[in-house]
């Protein structure tokens, strides 16, 4: 009798970068980059300007071919996969092509590609039903972003790459995106995208990657990266008048604003910080100690690195 397997064999995965780096004359754009994307995976690609999220999605996508290292996607080189329909793409910019309809392109996308929607279903879901008969090069930024969605998911891809999608797209734009997202992921599909919005990878990703310089400095769930800046929000009000130069030599202070009679503070350390606070002799009234949001985290963790490289 076969011996009962009690554990599940690891998902594939669908795309590897395995030590890539490319470099731009002597701009390290990514820097000894390994990652695993897996099935159903929503995944976050974060980072300040310049850090290299737009490279390797490039590279992922084969635009791009790396001065070293390794990247697969479905266990081809990216070129094979895109030409075997496995990946759909919405990259930042790049012109549409003039002088055709809303209908004509998206139509072209879904003839070109290997597992093609049909077209009035594509438009549906991207929302452009209205605008089908436009001219693409007459669009506002936010109907060129939902033109772009509607070509990235033209057929089935099993992976789709998304360079900031949801720029310029109004709040219920973005909700529709997002809604379709996720809807792509719970069939299975990976979905990676890069952002500046970190509200929207904190409420929509599984995983969120935190790039610097070419690096990855973060890799985890929006939790555990908050977790990693190891730093926690204390506010309070003060009702006495109090030294500032006291406030900033409390200990374990990251950093520390005041505003009238608010003080905020960042802290490695809140109860032994807060502990300090009250032997300061003024006792802080509306007392709040919170965990960070992603945006501070990442603020955090993406200037302690600036530091130590610097
Ligand atoms: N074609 C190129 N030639 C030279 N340098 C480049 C080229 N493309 C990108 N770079 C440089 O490589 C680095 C990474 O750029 P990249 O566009 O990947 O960053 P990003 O994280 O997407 O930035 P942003 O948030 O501003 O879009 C930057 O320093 C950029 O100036």
């Amino acid at each position: 009798m076969e011996p009962m397997k009690t554990t599940a064999p690891p998902a594939t995965a669908v795309a590897s970068f395995a030590d890539v780096s490319k470099a731009y004359g002597r701009v390290r754009a990514v820097d000894g980059l390994t990652l695993d994307l897996h099935p159903g995976e929503t995944v976050a690609l974060l980072g300040p300007n310049g850090a290299g999220k737009s490279s390797t999605l490039d590279l992922l996508l084969g635009l791009r071919t790396p001065d070293s290292g390794r990247i697969s996607v479905f266990g081809k080189s990216p070129q094979a996969a895109i030409a075997a329909g496995h990946v759909g793409a919405m990259l930042q910019s790049g012109g549409l092509m003039e002088g055709v309809r809303v209908r004509e392109i998206v139509g072209l996308a879904c003839d070109l590609h290997p597992k093609p929607y049909p077209v009035d279903e594509v438009m549906d879901r991207a929302g452009i039903a209205q605008i089908a008969d436009r001219m693409v090069d007459k669009l506002s930024g936010g109907q060129e972003q939902r033109v772009r969605f509607a070509l990235a998911t033209a057929g089935a891809a099993d992976l789709i790459v998304l360079d900031e999608p949801t720029t310029g797209m109004d709040v219920t734009a973005r909700q529709a995106f997002w809604s379709t997202m996720r809807e792509q992921a719970g069939q299975g599909r990976a979905v990676l995208f890069a952002t500046h919005y970190l509200e929207e990878a904190d409420a929509i990703a599984d995983r969120v990657l935190v790039l610097h310089k070419g690096r990855l400095l973060a890799d985890g769930t929006a939790a555990e990266i908050k977790a990693k800046a190891g730093a926690r929000r204390i506010a309070f009000d003060l009702e006495c008048e109090i030294d500032e130069a006291a406030l900033r030599g409390l200990p374990f202070l990251a950093s520390l604003s005041l505003s009238g009679t608010t003080v905020r503070i960042q802290s490695h350390d809140a109860d032994a910080t807060v502990h300090a606070l009250y032997g300061l002799g003024c006792y802080p009234r509306n007392l709040e100690v919170s965990g960070l949001g992603l945006e501070q985290a990442f603020v955090a963790i993406t200037e302690a690195e600036e530091a130590r490289t610097s």
